[in-house]
């Protein structure tokens, strides 16, 4: 489980967060909806450590989080995070050098090679080892981005704005990822301002608005998309998967 524990974050004198009571359980899929610039990304990295908070604290799988170097390194090796833009996190000319980073940095190259394949292979882009970065979609690259993470085997796995770019396929098939996934005992955060996306992929939901969790429940029946600046428009036919 991921917990926040009145959490305030600001950019210098520009406060973001004010007191952000958030909860995503194990083996779930959590949502985190608000409008453009209400704080997602910066709540979303408060949970690898990526920023710290200036009050407030989070809980990850029961530990408090702390900020010595040791303590970020195994946190980071828990928690994945997917950002946005997939180019953020591409760091090798070929899909396969880019899976293999992470893993033969930390682990040296034993093993690496089973791990890229079944991580590749988890994502749906079997045997895409030699193909260049470059020359992939964006959902492809996104899922190569994804890869990468994985290949780290992390108990959660955070993922900013992961619809951003994709067209309707593009996120039906990413929502039937991350349901396999979380089928499997990953936990899941997920932030996006598209309701659609966030009933067809999330078992818990919460709403970021002027710094705080505004809703928190287990549907979106409900929860006023005016009020909270989400969008309206749909990419696709993502609504309901018919889960209870
Ligand atoms: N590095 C930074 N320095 C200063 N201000 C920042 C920085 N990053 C974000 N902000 C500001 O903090 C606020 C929250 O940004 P954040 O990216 O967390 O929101 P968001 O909900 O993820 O937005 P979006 O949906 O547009 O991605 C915004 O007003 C943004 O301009």
């Amino acid at each position: 489980m991921i917990e926040t524990v009145d959490l305030h974050f600001g950019y210098g004198d520009r406060t973001v967060l004010r007191g952000v009571e958030f909860t995503a359980p194990t083996a779930a899929v959590t949502v985190l909806l608000g409008r453009n610039g209400a704080g997602k990304s910066s709540l979303l990295k408060q949970f690898n450590g990526l920023l710290e908070p200036d009050r407030g604290h989070v809980v990850v799988g029961g530990e408090r989080v702390a900020y010595d170097a040791a303590s970020l390194r195994s946190l980071r090796r828990r928690v994945g995070f997917v950002f946005q833009r997939p180019d953020d996190q591409l760091v090798a000319p070929t899909v396969g050098e880019d899976v293999a980073f992470g893993p033969a940095n930390r682990d040296g190259d034993a093993g690496t090679e089973a791990r890229v394949e079944r991580a590749l292979s988890r994502v749906g882009l079997d045997g895409y080892e030699d193909r260049l970065c470059s020359r992939l979609s964006n959902g492809e690259r996104k899922r190569v981005a994804l890869a990468g993470v994985l290949a780290m085997d992390p108990d959660y796995l955070v993922l900013d704005e992961p619809t951003a770019g994709l067209d309707g396929p593009g996120t039906r098939a990413l929502v039937d990822l991350i349901r396999g996934l979380a089928d499997e005992g990953l936990t899941f955060v997920v932030s996006t301002h598209y309701p659609g996306f966030a009933a067809a992929v999330g078992d818990r939901f919460g709403v970021l608005d002027e710094g705080r969790i505004a809703y928190h429940g287990r549907s979106l029946d409900g929860v006023d998309p005016e009020r909270f600046g989400l969008r309206r428009f749909e990419v696709g036919d993502v609504t309901d998967r018919g889960r209870k």
